[in-house]
């Protein structure tokens, strides 16, 4: 199967976690936007009562267009369940996210969610995180210091640009660093040094974030029911 199949495959397949009155994360990203679709039809064939809770402006403009009630993220008491997608997924189940410039909504939807659901492909499944580079979500301000800290420690980080040159600009308003490490022996400790930079507002290891995987197969979805 190609790869958009896989995507379409366990973007419908996820929606069979989402059950009447839930409030439900709505990650970011082109296999969420399938899974939103999938929503969309099942709120309306099954009449549900459903409240979706946006990753960011690109899903909440699908998601409206949808007819999905939506709140933000400071207008809910709980969030049931987040379905979201991961650039990479290693074996002990931690993941890599931002690639769509998103991670630090999805972050917190993610960590402020009952259970969190991730919606891959099965070439998003990898044994050691960092061969996709590491998104890091930082403020205009000072912005190239942190990118020059960054390249004295190896990490051969880049600005995220548009087509056209441009630096990408999150929903915040602030940059991307991406982070070319190959490999990323030490993921908590990455996380903690990057978290403590100055201007560093996020950053795209999602640790110890995921209850289910959902991974799609030439054969079908399979399931990893991980904590
Ligand atoms: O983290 C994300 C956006 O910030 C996405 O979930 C991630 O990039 C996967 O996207 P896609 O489903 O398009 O491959």
């Amino acid at each position: 199967m190609k790869q958009e199949e896989l995507k379409k495959l366990v973007g419908e397949k996820a929606v069979d976690w989402v059950h009447n009155d839930m409030i439900v994360g709505l990650g970011t990203g082109s296999t969420v936007k399938y899974m939103v679709t999938a929503l969309a039809q099942k709120i309306k064939t099954e009449h549900l009562e459903i409240t979706g809770v946006v990753t960011s402006a690109r899903t909440a403009e699908q998601a409206r267009s949808l007819g999905i009630r939506l709140k933000s993220v400071d207008e809910v008491d709980h969030i049931d369940l987040t379905i979201d997608g991961a650039d990479e997924v290693s074996a002990d189940y931690q993941g890599i996210k931002g690639g769509g410039a998103a991670l630090l909504f999805e972050k917190i939807v993610a960590t402020n969610s009952r259970k969190n659901i991730w919606i891959v492909d099965q070439s998003k499944l990898v044994k050691q995180l960092g061969a996709f580079p590491l998104p890091v979500e930082v403020i205009p301000y000072g912005s190239q210091q942190l990118l020059t800290r960054f390249a004295a420690k190896g990490f051969h980080p880049s600005f995220r640009l548009t087509s056209d040159g441009q630096k990408v600009k999150t929903d915040s308003d602030n940059f991307i660093i991406d982070l070319h490490l190959g490999e990323i022996t030490a993921p908590a400790e990455m996380a903690t040094y990057l978290k403590q930079q100055v201007g560093v507002v996020e950053q795209g290891l999602f640790l110890d974030t995921v209850n289910t995987v959902i991974a799609g197969f030439d054969d079908g979805p399979r399931v990893f029911e991980v904590r």
